[in-house]
């Protein structure tokens, strides 16, 4: 069995869960409360921005123009293609997609883009990868289990979002990083495998983690920013 076939294999318990999610079903069902639409938005487009950031670390490790080349493509989807998805939200929510951007993390989302900065800095290559993989691997799915189980048409509300996640595009981005985290974890000790699965795992976690933020409206304890000087 390849490596990310194990990886998907130990972690089906959670992409199990993140199917039945709430947000995640109403997403199928074509009924997802404003609020929550909202608040996923606004913490996914500052989710995105760091994802990029760390994109950007991953090819500063980059040892060839291949890996340069791979994590290229997967910014420039992000900063070109992703938009769709949020707009599809933005337009059932009856919101403006500018009004969404530039709001601080809530916990869970900033909790997630520090977990995958760190295995970014501190990591190799297919570690990150690792902390990255759940990403659009989980939204691949969701695409296509929705797809099957709802079967939506043009009239469907989150029509546009379901196809975009269930289509070749994704699932090619998403095999074209297995292949390569595949390659890399050949020639690793079973002590960085250990170490690439916890940091698979912990994404799976908070990926599942995300969608429960944005459904309950996730905020700090206390909303009081740091006073500027
Ligand atoms: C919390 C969260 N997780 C996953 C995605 C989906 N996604 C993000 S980046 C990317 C392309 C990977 O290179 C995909 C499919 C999202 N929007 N928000």
């Amino acid at each position: 069995m390849t490596f990310s076939k194990e990886l998907r294999k130990e972690n089906d318990d959670i992409f199990k869960k993140i199917f039945r999610h709430p947000f995640v079903d109403g997403i199928g069902k074509g009924d997802v409360p404003k609020e929550a639409l909202v608040h996923y938005i606004k913490a996914d487009f500052e989710y995105l921005n760091a994802f990029m950031h760390i994109y950007g670390i991953a090819v500063s490790k980059s040892g060839n123009r291949d890996d340069i080349s791979l994590f290229h493509d997967q910014i420039g989807f992000v900063l070109n293609s992703e938009t769709h998805p949020h707009h599809n939200f933005c337009d059932q929510a009856g919101v403006v997609y500018e009004d969404m951007q530039g709001y601080p993390l809530p916990p869970t989302a900033d909790h997630y883009i520090k977990h995958m900065m760190y295995h970014a800095h501190t990591g190799d290559l297919g570690e990150i990868l690792c902390a990255l993989l759940p990403c659009p691997w989980t939204y691949l799915e969701i695409g296509q289990v929705l797809t099957e189980q709802y079967e939506p048409n043009d009239s469907h509300p989150f029509n546009p979002w379901i196809k975009f996640y269930a289509d070749a595009e994704v699932r090619g981005l998403t095999g074209k990083l297995r292949n390569r985290l595949d390659e890399l974890a050949e020639v690793v000790s079973e002590q960085q495998r250990t170490r690439m699965k916890e940091a698979f795992r912990k994404s799976c976690q908070l990926e599942l983690a995300f969608w429960e933020m944005a459904y309950t409206c996730e905020e700090w304890p206390v909303q009081k920013v740091v006073a500027q000087q």
